[in-house]
């Protein structure tokens, strides 16, 4: 059953031959009826017959496969998560089990006399000529009349209802249109993947290659060879709100676009897309990170795009890493997969350097483009003016760019106007009731808010601790306050603020990029949205507020993901004729990431970081995992984290560190503490959880999450 049990259900099979594994059946579960999935393995012996409750229908829907059977039970045992938890999300549109509905439309009548036959009449009319019913939607769209058009003509009997036969949804992407020339290493890398597409075994590549090198127009090269072997391909993006410019190169490459998956399609989308999968319909799939869990019949290939991306962990329930998982369904599916990044983790770097993952490389940008200049701007020489933000170097390049006619680009990864509030004459701080975090202002909704659990408040009139009046001043920028400070000093310029809560959804996303493309903004003030995957031909300058924003805090990736995000916003710049220029205003110019931006030596700073990692068994040369504690009381999660602390595992090559208070120690309103375990390679981490975590009582109002591969500290 799909639901958070450690083990499967037992019910008498219906009347004939029983329902193979993987079937959908219909089941009595307590007062309810329920769907689940006969699974493998054998009935529990003990249960006496007379126990058990009969199936109630076996579902007409294609069974799952015993790839995904064991690509669910092999989830759930490396995340230890019950099976059933994994389950749900294989099943995660329960409508596409039932058989589709028959749909409606309309379809020619013969003609009553004296009907009135108006010129959009007479658009309906030609258009269904040839005897095909189609539905409303498509009728309104080909004819370009309005529903009330199709009602009058009913009425008047010219149409008659009809029911549609099931067609396709998607429209087959195809492999033989022509793709654009590649050069030489394009060349290679393309014939190197399509060769991996082409082989019906498992393999994993690494594809690296500079910002704007081509790697998508590459690995869509692996696509076409899919779907000329007839195997279905999945490509999963970190941010598929963001994936405008993806969808529509997609589209020229291969006239049809592919199909979505992502948490805000609708609920009818959902069940056709799902079903469509399901049946092989769907050839090429584009997805989030749950598009993983997909019934596809037949995959032959997995791109994970931006594979060095920490939006592909999911943190809440299962907690999985998508890419990691895309590399184990790949193998059970005897599949290519295929990790792309102008970043690359340390995890896959350190897998290509050892052999695991084959690996292929880009070195140039495509048609001649060169790499942007990355300089530094040392805060403490060159301070921007007092309450201001951008250096005098930095206001002086946006300057010299816009008068050029081209455009720049402000990043800062802050949302809202300022990071804190503090009160002047109390030196108060307003932070979240809920959770240890400051409040976040954002000015021009007119609310404080935390960004962990998304507590809002007005901005308050006195200060809540002293009680003085307006007294309370915003501290550091936020992007918002970027903007106030570019307007006045570039008011003709026309801005653009690019920020999750300013760009809400694809198609905001869309035409934010139009907009770019079309030259119809200036300048472009961002946060991480605006790092990833973008192609602006005319972009050459990309200023960077606080390069030192990610380095803060202990995490052991800490100056991995500041260089990989850095690198990627600099990865922006001068992608087409004009050369592109990167200024990065820092208050450390000595440290490693920052000298690495500035020569460009991804190899040079990935190989420290190794060096770094190496000697303490940190990830990848070792094995981590996280125990996150958490109840409403503290007291509560204090005794949990202590009783854990006492029954840690220990022996050669395993530590555990902690307990000790979460950095968000508070989150939700849930105290949490953690307990973080760690061990050589060569240990697997899930049965010393396992045995570690039965050693435990945990009362039903504590809660113990497990992070296996943790890539958050919080
Ligand atoms: N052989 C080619 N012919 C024509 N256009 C190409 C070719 N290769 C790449 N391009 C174009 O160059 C641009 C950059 O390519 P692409 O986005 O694939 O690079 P990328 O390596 O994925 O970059 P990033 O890592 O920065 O996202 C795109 O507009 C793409 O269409
Ligand atoms: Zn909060």
């Amino acid at each position: 059953m799909p639901l958070p049990l450690a083990d499967a259900y037992d019910y008498r099979a219906p009347a004939g031959p029983p329902p193979p594994a993987g079937s959908f059946v219909l089941v009595p579960l307590g007062t309810r009826r329920a769907i689940g999935v006969v699974w493998d393995g054998e009935a529990d012996s003990r249960l006496p017959e007379s126990r058990l409750r009969a199936v109630i229908e076996v579902l007409d829907a294609p069974p799952m496969t015993a790839t995904l059977r064991r690509f669910v039970d092999w989830v759930a045992a490396y995340t230890l998560s019950p099976p059933g938890a994994v389950l749900r999300m294989a099943m995660s549109a329960p409508a596409a089990l039932e058989p589709p509905a028959p749909q409606a439309g309309w379809r020619l009548a013969s003609a009553p006399e004296g009907a009135r036959i108006t010129p959009a009449r007479r658009r309906v009319l030609d258009l269904l000529a040839d005897g095909r019913p189609r539905a409303g939607g498509e009728i309104a769209e080909a004819a370009g009349v309005t529903p009330a058009v199709l009602r009058g003509m009913a009425e008047a009997g010219l149409i008659a209802p009809a029911l549609l036969p099931h067609r396709p949804r998607f429209a087959p992407p195809d492999p033989a249109r022509p793709g654009p020339a590649l050069g030489p290493e394009q060349q290679a890398a393309a014939d190197l993947l399509r060769e991996a597409a082409g082989r019906r075994a498992f393999s994993t590549t690494l594809l690296t290659g500079v910002t704007g090198s081509g790697k998508t127009e590459v690995y869509f090269e692996a696509i076409a060879e899919t779907l000329r072997s007839g195997r279905q391909a999945l490509v999963l993006l970190p941010e598929i709100a963001l994936s405008a410019q993806w969808l529509e190169r997609f589209r020229a490459r291969f006239g049809a676009a592919p199909a979505l998956w992502h948490s805000e399609l609708t609920a009818r989308t959902r069940r056709d897309t799902w079903r469509a999968v399901a049946e092989g319909q769907a050839p090429v799939l584009v997805g989030a990170r749950s598009a993983l869990f997909l019934p596809f019949p037949d995959l032959g290939l997995i791109v994970v795009d931006e594979e060095h991306e920490t939006a592909f962990k999911q943190e809440e329930g299962v907690v999985y890493h998508a890419r990691d998982m895309a590399v184990v369904r790949a193998r059970l599916s005897e599949a290519a997969c295929v990790l792309a990044s102008a970043t690359p983790s340390l995890e896959s770097v350190t897998n290509a350097a050892t052999g695991r993952y084959a690996s292929v490389h880009l070195p140039a940008r495509h048609g001649g483009a060169a790499m942007p200049q990355v300089t530094l701007v040392d805060l403490r020489r060159s301070p921007p003016e007092r309450g201001r933000f951008l250096s005098p170097p930095l206001v002086a390049a946006v300057g010299e760019t816009l008068a050029r006619g081209e455009q720049a680009m402000l990043f800062l990864n802050r949302r809202g106007y300022a990071p804190m509030t503090l009160c002047r004459a109390c030196g108060h701080r307003l932070r979240c009731p809920n959770c240890t975090a400051w409040l976040v202002e954002h000015r021009a909704a007119r609310r404080l808010q935390c960004h962990h659990c998304g507590h809002a408040e007005a901005p308050p009139e006195a200060c809540p601790s002293c009680g003085a009046p307006h007294s309370t001043v915003p501290i550091g920028p936020g992007v918002e306050r970027v903007l106030e400070e570019a307007s006045a000093l570039w008011p003709e310029a026309r801005r653009l603020v690019m920020a999750s809560d300013t760009i809400a959804g694809p198609a905001a996303a869309a035409a934010a990029a139009a907009a770019i493309r079309d030259r119809e903004v200036d300048l472009l003030i961002g946060t991480q949205i605006v790092a990833k995957g973008w192609h602006f031909p005319h972009l050459t300058l990309v200023g960077v507020v606080d390069a030192d924003l990610g380095l803060a805090g202990g995490d052991l990736r800490a100056a991995e993901r500041t260089f990989q995000l850095l690198h990627q916003v600099a990865g922006r710049a001068g992608r087409e004729e004009h050369p592109g220029r990167v200024l990065l205003q820092t208050f450390a110019p000595e440290h490693a990431v920052m000298q690495a931006l500035v020569s460009g030596d991804l190899d040079a700073f990935m190989a420290a970081e190794a060096e770094a990692r190496r000697p303490g068994h940190w990830p990848p040369f070792g094995r981590l995992a996280a125990l996150i504690v958490s109840a409403e009381e503290d007291r509560a999660a204090d005794r949990v984290a202590r009783d854990l602390g006492l029954a840690a595992p220990g022996g050669e090559g395993v530590e555990v560190l902690g307990p000790a208070p979460a950095p968000l120690a508070i989150l939700r309103g849930r105290h949490r503490r953690r307990l973080l375990l760690k061990t050589r390679r060569d240990i697997a981490v899930q049965p010393l959880l396992r045995a570690w975590l039965a050693r435990v009582e945990v009362p039903g109002h504590v809660r113990v999450q497990v992070d296996v591969d943790p890539v958050g500290f919080l």
